[in-house]
């Protein structure tokens, strides 16, 4: 929002003929850094026009104030009137940002739906740059609307993206002020601890099987070690029959393997190892935790990995945020049970209808990796293999095998 009166009038004449999606309005008013951006007498076109318009609107406490004549707001519960008190004013959500409440080890911010009260925290990020917080925060919210969340989620997807970025680039010195703005490109940089996400990394992709480790005798680091050492290109864990503790323990060990041969480490369907062992992903199914609130837990660098047997599953994965999909079974499979065959046709009409990279699953192997690489769609980026390579005695043999025949066939496609 331009902090000008005519500007406002002008802005809200044209969205009253071409209504948009959403209307994210952060009120402008007073900087992060305690500037005075607007004079007060931009305050009645907010109240009276634009406020009433918005779906949500993003005021910090100074504003916030400046929006209700003044009060002051210092506590959690001023903030929890501010958000009400604007919410009488017309929008349809508020947000009250705490970036500056006194006494606060926090960043606390309220969101008010006009039903509940939300208190959103995250750690404070001790910074001079902090310039442009405001603005980013809107306009992710404002983004992630766009690619159809709902608000809360929006939100907290908002929230997590600042965070991130204040602390990428709480140390970097731009320019001689005393205050810096934010680095908002923290997911291109390489100095980040893991690499970001690469479609090809799925090509070879190694899902484990605690019963079939068990058979074999092998460890579930030891089996990863093996398919990593056979060119597996990223592996998930797929132990559905382990404690959580010894879960959470392999997840660890399997972890500092995997970032030695820069190899990404996803766990199926738990959240909540993923967290706790800082792995770089889950993959997860249609009727595990949706994914865009496993987003909202994970943040906005971890993978996720969506299960998709059709295109409204597909296109739903992608509004939620998804990375990838994995799509099948492709074949009959005696790995996971009652799973229905989408055959070729399914995995290419699935394909087809997502930007998203797909990786196939399901009954795959070295006689008929070839037939499903050879679909020819461009974003079947690998295959997805669990008994092919773990229900064997030796995996790293299995996992070279499998891959001489993947790169084979894409020798044969170019
Ligand atoms: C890469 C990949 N694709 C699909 C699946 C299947 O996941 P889901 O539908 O959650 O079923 P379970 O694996 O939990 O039985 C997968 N694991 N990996
Ligand atoms: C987990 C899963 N999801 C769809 S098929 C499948 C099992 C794949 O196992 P396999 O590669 O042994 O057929």
């Amino acid at each position: 929002m331009l902090p000008s009166t005519g500007i406002v009038k002008t802005l809200c004449q044209s969205l009253k003929e071409f209504p948009v999606q959403a209307l994210v309005v952060d009120p402008v008013m007073v900087s992060t850094s305690g500037h005075m951006l607007a004079g007060p007498s931009i305050l009645d076109s907010f109240r009276e026009e634009l406020l009433p318009m918005a779906d949500i609107v993003t005021p910090n406490l100074k504003e916030a104030s400046a929006l209700l004549g003044g009060v002051p707001l210092e506590t959690i519960a001023d903030m929890r009137f501010a958000a009400k008190a604007i919410h009488d004013i017309g929008p349809r959500n508020v947000l009250v940002k705490g970036g500056d409440l006194p006494a606060s080890l926090d960043a606390v911010d309220v969101f008010y739906d006009g039903n509940d009260f939300y208190e959103l925290r995250s750690s404070r990020i001790m910074t001079p740059n902090t310039h442009g917080t405001g603005c980013t925060l809107a306009s992710t919210v404002a983004a992630e609307l766009a690619k159809g969340s709902q608000m809360l989620s929006a939100v907290k997807v908002a929230k997590r993206y600042v965070e991130a970025a204040l602390s990428y680039s709480k140390n970097i010195t731009i320019g001689g002020g005393c205050q810096g703005p934010m680095d908002h490109l923290l997911k291109l940089k390489s100095t980040v601890q893991r690499r970001p996400f690469d479609p090809s990394d799925l090509f070879l992709y190694a899902v484990t099987d605690s019963r079939m480790n068990k058979k074999w005798g092998h460890s579930i680091v030891d089996a990863v070690k093996a398919a990593i050492e056979g060119g597996a290109t990223i592996i998930q864990l797929r132990e559905k029959e382990v404690e959580t503790s010894d879960f959470l323990e392999a997840a660890k060990a399997c972890l500092k393997i995997c970032r030695v041969h820069g190899v990404p480490l996803l766990i199926n369907d738990r959240i909540d190892v993923a967290l706790a062992s800082d792995a770089d992903g889950v993959h997860i199914g249609q009727s595990d935790m949706p994914a865009q609130v496993a987003r909202v837990l994970l943040g906005p660098d971890k993978i996720i990995g969506v299960s998709c047997k059709t295109p409204e599953q597909a296109k739903q994965a992608w509004r939620n945020g998804a990375d990838y999909i994995g799509s099948g079974g492709v074949y009959p499979t005696n790995t996971k049970e009652n799973n229905k065959t989408i055959g070729l046709d399914g995995l290419k009409t699935v394909c087809l209808s997502s930007k998203l990279p797909v990786v196939a699953i399901g009954g795959i192997g070295i006689s008929n990796a070839q037939a499903v690489m050879g679909l020819g769609v461009p974003n079947l980026k690998g295959v997805a293999v669990v008994s092919t390579l773990f229900d064997r005695e030796c995996v790293s043999t299995e996992t070279r095998k499998l891959l001489e025949v993947l790169k084979e066939s894409t020798k044969i496609a170019n």
